[in-house]
């Protein structure tokens, strides 16, 4: 069975003016121990994804579809199982860390809250939890007396995975987990998530708009449009041959782990992705295809085989796979 399974996953927020369908029927699942990377332009739904498989999102968003942790519907539980599932079964490591530590707390207070809130480790134990977890992210133990401000940007966001680490869980959550960092200090936080997910045995959710850093890390990959998965398969595959228009602009935008140009627009893509209050009918990728056909602008296709254990939404994939 499936560590994760999202089956028929939506997320609509209401706002003053009307519904934002975020996410539309996202069905993916994740083995234990694999990595599964989740890419997209700005907008296409990554976060929200990864927030509602906490149950993390604001009140105004309705979730729709089943999320299966290890077989339990994480959006049907009750909320003393839900506390319990997070950190100790599934943690997030967000973008920016310097977000999301207390400026006026130490690192190794912090560190130590969840073992403590779960009732995992009594102080004592803690605070060697705390020096084991520093080391293995590469850290010194000396630093759980520091205060965030006293740490670099690159020092912070390790903090932040050693706390995602506390707890032990079986799942990390790491949304854009090194977009605020330089180009080096990315590449050092990028190989202790893979040392750790080799190592440890821990099951990865992975997103970023770089494609080229998902491919890097991850086993699988979930290329996402207008809060749809257009692509899915083995993460060579999709990025060196993807089958869909919108994936094979978004790999070439990305050449190579950490490059510059990785802040780039999708190669080729004039326009914006769509605003989901509005999206155009058929495929919603349509208006800015290189390879647009007629009947694009009338067919919404599902994700369909596409070769080498990948599916892609595409009529052209359709239409080719169908005719071999
Ligand atoms: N709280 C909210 N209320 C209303 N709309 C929201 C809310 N949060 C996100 N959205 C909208 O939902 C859509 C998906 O946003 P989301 O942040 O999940 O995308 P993303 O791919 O993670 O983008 P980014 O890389 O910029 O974080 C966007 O159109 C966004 O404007």
């Amino acid at each position: 069975m499936s560590l994760l399974e999202l089956d028929d996953v939506s997320v609509t927020y209401r706002i003053a003016s009307g519904e934002v369908p975020a996410v539309r029927g996202v069905s993916l699942s994740l083995d234990a121990g694999a990595a599964l990377g989740i890419a997209g332009e700005s907008g296409s739904g990554k976060s929200t994804v990864a927030m509602a498989l906490l149950r993390l999102l604001p009140r105004d968003a309705r979730v729709g579809g089943r999320i299966l942790l290890d077989g339990d519907d994480v959006l049907a539980m009750k909320w003393g199982r839900l506390r319990a599932v997070r950190w100790a079964e599934a943690s997030i490591v967000f973008q920016g860390a310097q977000h999301g530590l207390n400026p006026v707390r130490r690192i190794g207070d912090q560190i130590a809250e969840p073992l403590l809130v779960h009732d995992l480790a009594k102080p004592d134990a803690a605070r060697k939890r705390v020096a084991e977890l520093l080391e293995q992210v590469g850290l010194p133990a000396w630093r759980a007396r520091s205060y965030p401000h006293e740490l670099s940007g690159g020092q912070r966001q390790r903090v932040m995975i050693a706390m995602a680490l506390a707890c032990s869980p079986r799942l990390i959550i790491a949304d854009e987990p090194t977009t605020a960092l330089d180009v080096m200090v990315q590449a050092q936080v990028l190989s202790l998530i893979k040392e750790l997910v080799a190592e440890q045995g821990i099951s990865l959710i992975m997103i970023s708009h770089d494609l080229s850093v998902l491919a890097d890390v991850c086993d699988q990959l979930a290329v996402m449009y207008a809060g749809r998965v257009v692509e899915h398969g083995p993460s060579g595959e999709v990025f060196h041959e993807a089958r869909h228009p919108y994936s094979r602009a978004l790999a070439a935008a990305f050449p190579t782990v950490g490059d510059p140009v990785s802040r780039m627009a999708p190669k080729g893509l004039g326009g914006d992705p769509p605003d989901p209050m509005h999206l155009p009918g058929g495929c919603s990728f349509h208006p800015r295809c290189p390879v647009v056909l007629d009947e694009c602008s009338s067919i919404d296709v599902e994700l369909w085989p596409a070769g080498d254990g990948r599916r892609a939404a595409c009529v052209r994939v359709r239409e080719t796979e169908d005719a071999s």
